[in-house]
């Protein structure tokens, strides 16, 4: 290399070139000159870089009037225009046979420091940022420099629009970065391994005439947050919209329908004799009818319309800019013809229909609880007319609805009655399956209908009020239970129980669970409180402040059925809580759907990342608990290892489990 095309390279950022002025010819230039040349002479033929005559005239009287040792200032034409030129700055250079000819370097009007300068800030830029993706551009877009980060992660990039994925984004940057702005924005780049997402942070130096810029790469990142949002907002077995994502429309169709005094209308739905499907048939065929009647749902309303799914077997249609209520009521007998129907499932012809309760605004309601409620009110009326029947909402229903609820009568006597036990389901650590916990959950043994699921009572006790006295009922007898466990001298094992939403709220709630511990002597290390995460966002506020009490009176608490509810990732870390609980919603397809798989994977690492332990629930296959240990998910707990269990029962399920001869042995009195 001659000592000119050593400084055309190294030397000279922008774009240089030598015109051999006798002979027409460019015989030497830089990279940067290379596609500014295609741009201002046209397709270079290879090896001749030919100039055409005018130019070459120019440059002849150009060379004989200049000074040798000075730079002047000149401009070199576009091709394609020849009213535009770009500013140059020139000078005659002896070329390598001793002839003159002449050196031509593209300058930016705002460039004022020489060369040596502009070079030596680059050098010491990239030195600074050599680990990260850095590179820097001239102010036309020309690529100048790059750290070796951003070379492998970008490859080579000849200029800055070859960067974006999208050729607006590129425009737009360059107009923002010229407006001598620091910038800082999140965009799709074009990589060497496709195009990602990345934070891009950029600095226009004036004096320089130099584009600073600084890619993160953020793909996953934005990946994560993907699978939190559908984590968060849609219901995993239909991939319909949650009930989060409905309290969110609802707010702002009624935000719309104020502002333009509209109406909107929506529609509660419940499908009849489900969970006699789910109890015969399994959860497996009731997830599988689920998604069917969702699809059936959904083709049998209009686009506009929206469906959600609230969980379990209910599902809410939105309907914005209603005119009239007939307009509800015949999407609901739409909804009635191709939905209540049969659907092959499992190699079966089930048969299902649907109750539906409509609800509009503003005849009904003006806010979203009670237009909800009231939905619910009229889909209740149908489900106790006889099934398979829409009613829109009239005054009087909430009323029955009420009168149903007050069957708490009944409750009340289980209470005075000690009708109530509770049941232990072992907690397994992973990977050597030992028992570390259980969960106690309760059970009513009712004088004519034997063992009533919670699921049924729970709410009832909610709306009476009665869940006061049976949640401290509950906290007592699974302190009572560890202390019992303890005296026998069985291994420690932490025990949890479930808040209910109307308890967490309980004004001296902390103040009954420390009486409670002090009452009965448990060490608090080993009960924990299992708390729902809408729960939590109700008030979010106040709850912080009661975990934090609980934190002090040595608890531990955890977060249950987690993604079914609100799983905002910013709310979670400001919770002191310790442990994550998977719904078993999730863990029922895992190693069978990939998005399932991910979701779950994206929780895990997550819950790692804020320091909390892991726990999926619902477990009833080995491949399951093969998949969730591959995650890294620390506990787990299902009818693969056991239903939840009488005390007895519970006491001689550790005595079979490995590591936990000391049950047996402290039983049978031998220590
Ligand atoms: N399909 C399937 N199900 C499994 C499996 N393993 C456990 N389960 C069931 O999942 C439920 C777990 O409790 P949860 O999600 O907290 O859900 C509980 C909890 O929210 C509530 N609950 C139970 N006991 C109490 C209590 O003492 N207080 C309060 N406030 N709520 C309670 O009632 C709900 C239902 O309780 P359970 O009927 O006992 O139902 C239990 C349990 O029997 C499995 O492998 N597959």
């Amino acid at each position: 290399m001659t000592d000119l095309e050593e400084i055309l390279q190294n030397k000279m950022p922008s774009a240089a070139w030598v015109i051999d002025v006798e002979h027409s010819t460019i015989p030497m230039l830089n990279q940067a000159a290379e596609s500014l040349l295609v741009n201002s002479l046209g397709p270079i033929q290879s090896g001749q870089r030919q100039i055409p005559l005018p130019l070459k005239q120019k440059w002849q009287s150009r060379l004989a009037s200049c000074n040798k040792g000075q730079s002047f200032s000149c401009r070199w034409p576009f091709s394609s225009n020849l009213e535009q030129s770009h500013q140059c700055v020139g000078r005659a250079v002896q070329l390598p046979d001793g002839r003159y000819g002449m050196l031509l370097e593209v300058r930016l009007e705002k460039v004022t420091q020489p060369p040596s300068l502009v070079l030596e800030t680059d050098t010491s830029l990239l030195q600074q940022f050599k680990t990260l993706s850095f590179a820097i551009f001239s102010l036309d877009g020309q690529f100048i420099n790059a750290s070796d980060s951003f070379i492998n992660h970008f490859g080579e990039v000849s200029h800055i629009n070859y960067l974006f994925a999208v050729s607006s984004a590129a425009k737009s940057f360059m107009s923002r970065v010229n407006g001598l702005s620091n910038l800082s924005q999140e965009i799709m780049l074009s990589t060497v391994n496709g195009v990602r997402w990345h934070r891009i942070e950029a600095s226009f130096d004036a004096n320089l005439g130099q584009i600073y810029l600084l890619a993160h790469d953020i793909q996953e990142e934005r990946d994560h947050e993907v699978a939190l949002y559908r984590l968060n907002n849609y219901d995993n077995l239909t991939n319909l919209p949650n009930r989060n994502l409905l309290y969110q429309q609802l707010e702002s169709a009624l935000q719309n329908a104020k502002k333009r005094d509209r109406q909107f209308g929506l529609m509660y739905l419940d499908l009849d004799g489900f969970k006699v499907v789910n109890d015969n048939f399994g959860h497996r065929v009731g997830d599988e009818l689920i998604q069917r009647v969702a699809e059936r749902i959904k083709s049998s309303i209009p686009s506009g319309a929206c469906l959600y799914r609230l969980g379990g077997d209910e599902f809410v249609v939105v309907l914005e800019n209603t005119h009239d209520l007939s307009e509800l009521e015949d999407i609901a007998q739409s909804i009635m013809k191709n939905a209540s129907n049969t659907y092959p499932v499992a190699k079966m012809e089930m048969m299902i229909s649907a109750s539906i309760g409509i609800a509009s605004y503003p005849q009904h309601a003006d806010d979203v609880d009670n237009l909800l409620k009231n939905a619910d009110a009229a889909m209740y009326r149908a489900k106790s007319t006889g099934h398979n029947l829409y009613f829109v909402y009239e005054n009087h229903m909430a009323d029955n609805i009420n009168a149903h609820l007050t069957l708490g009568g009944g409750l009340r006597k289980a209470i005075e009655n000690e009708e109530f036990e509770l049941h232990y389901q072992p907690k397994v650590a992973l990977p050597d399956e030992n028992v570390v916990g259980a969960e106690a959950l309760i059970r009513w043994n009712h004088p004519d209908l034997g063992m009533v699921s919670p699921a049924k009572f729970i709410p009832l006790a909610e709306e009476s009020g009665l869940i006061l006295p049976l949640g401290e009922w509950v906290i007592r007898r699974a302190c009572r239970q560890l202390q019992e466990w303890r005296e026998k001298g069985y291994p420690a094992i932490c025990l949890s129980v479930n808040l209910s939403s109307r308890q967490f709220m309980q004004a001296d709630l902390v103040d009954m669970v420390q009486a409670i511990l002090e009452e009965t002597g448990v060490d608090p290390a080993y009960l924990e409180l299992e708390l729902t995460e809408s729960m939590l966002m109700t008030d979010a506020k106040q709850s912080i402040e009661k975990l934090h009490s609980f934190r002090k009176l040595g608890l531990t608490l955890s977060i249950d059925d987690f993604g079914t509810g609100y799983s905002s990732l910013s709310y979670l870390k400001k919770f002191p809580i310790q442990t994550l609980k998977i719904d078993r919603s999730f863990i029922h397809d895992i190693g069978i759907d990939s998005d399932n798989d991910a979701i779950v994977k994206a929780t895990i690492a997550m819950a790692k990342s804020l320091n909390l332990k892991v726990i999926a629930e619902g477990v009833e296959h080995r491949s399951q608990v093969n998949a969730l240990g591959g995650y890294d998910c620390q506990e787990v707990q299902g009818y693969l290892y056991s239903k939840p269990l009488p005390s007895d029962d519970f006491v001689q399920f550790m005595q079979k489990q490995v590591g936990h001869e000391s049950f047996a042995l402290v039983e049978t009195g031998s220590l």
